[in-house]
């Protein structure tokens, strides 16, 4: 770890969250910097390190090869939001994070955005629009999906999840948000408070590129004033337990909204988490498929440069 991180001296760097979901930011313009995966474990190892759920580099996405096609499709896309998790892997989206990689942005004078506008990110799931509100951000992730396992026969119910400590697993949803997530609902709150998530939820079948797993609990009754409401506590892939999931919460309220059925369509709900609340909001396409919006405040809470003193 110690060696990681004097590769790092000298680099500056911004520690910030959304709901609790914290990072460390790094902008590379000029895309100088090499981010392998034990340069981000050490950053964000919480006892050695600067502690974070993940590590988020700001670089123009023209200069990242693979999806350097998305700048060119839509030339407002010229930041690309290159999101890691704390173990150092790459995942394909974080709904919290790309709200605060815009806010980063802003802090750092990268880009100009005035409340009421929306920026486009480059990100490994596609662009994102993200929208500058009066008290936080909302980006809109796109459609959400049923991942089908190759087990799965006519629905995404076919895989069990089994926290620790439970003799058997019980039915989850599988939902991509562009990253994979596996939605369990709990009957009561006090399930859910008792919930040991320090080590990894069992998933059976085992996911070939992991998963985030969601426990939820809808609000009862599950509408208020027209607006849904459930509660969650996650396990994230290549982190552990956070205290908030952006992308996670949509998937916990696409997971309820879904088991609701076609008689009660609710498209506003509310989702709480350990780190706060955050809006998700259900808006349908012409093709038929509902598109995901995730609002919640962003905050930087400080900044620095890596010594080694
Ligand atoms: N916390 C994020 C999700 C981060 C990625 C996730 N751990 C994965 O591996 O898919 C969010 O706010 O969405």
């Amino acid at each position: 770890m110690a060696h990681a991180l004097d590769q790092l001296t000298g680099l500056s760097y911004a520690k910030g969250h959304a709901t609790g979901n914290d990072f460390v930011l790094i902008s590379d313009p000029q895309d100088q910097l090499v981010l392998q995966a034990e340069h981000v474990a050490a950053l964000a190892d919480r006892h050695f390190g600067l502690g974070g759920d993940g590590v988020i580099r700001a670089v123009p996405t023209a200069a990242v090869e693979e999806y350097a096609y998305q700048v060119e499709a839509q030339p407002d896309a010229y930041w690309f939001m290159d999101y890691r998790n704390a173990d150092g892997s790459i995942a394909e989206m974080c709904g919290n994070g790309v709200r605060l990689f815009v806010h980063f942005l802003i802090q750092e004078q990268l880009v100009d955005l005035p409340v009421g506008s929306t920026l486009q990110i480059g990100s490994r799931a596609g662009v994102k629009q993200v929208t500058r509100l009066e008290d936080g951000y909302a980006v809109n992730l796109g459609p959400w999906g049923l991942i089908h396992s190759e087990q799965a026969n006519d629905n995404a119910l076919d895989s069990l999840v089994r926290a620790h400590g439970w003799e058997q697993g019980r039915p989850a949803l599988s939902i991509t948000m562009g990253n994979p997530h596996a939605v369990v609902a709990l009957a009561e709150m006090q399930e859910l408070s008792a919930l040991d998530l320090s080590v990894a939820p069992a998933v059976d079948p085992v996911p070939e590129h992991g998963t985030n797993v969601e426990f939820v609990v809808p609000a009862e009754p599950l509408v208020s004033e027209g607006i849904g409401a459930v509660t969650m506590r996650v396990h994230e892939r290549g982190v552990g337990e956070t205290l908030s999931c952006g992308t996670g919460a949509c998937a916990a309220a696409a997971a309820v909204r879904y088991w609701a059925g076609s008689t009660t369509v609710i498209d506003d709900w509310v989702v709480n988490i350990p780190g706060g609340q955050v809006g998700v909001a259900f808006r349908k396409n012409e093709d038929g498929t509902d598109d995901v919006i995730l609002s919640g405040p962003a905050v930087l809470v400080g900044r620095g440069v890596l010594t080694r003193d």
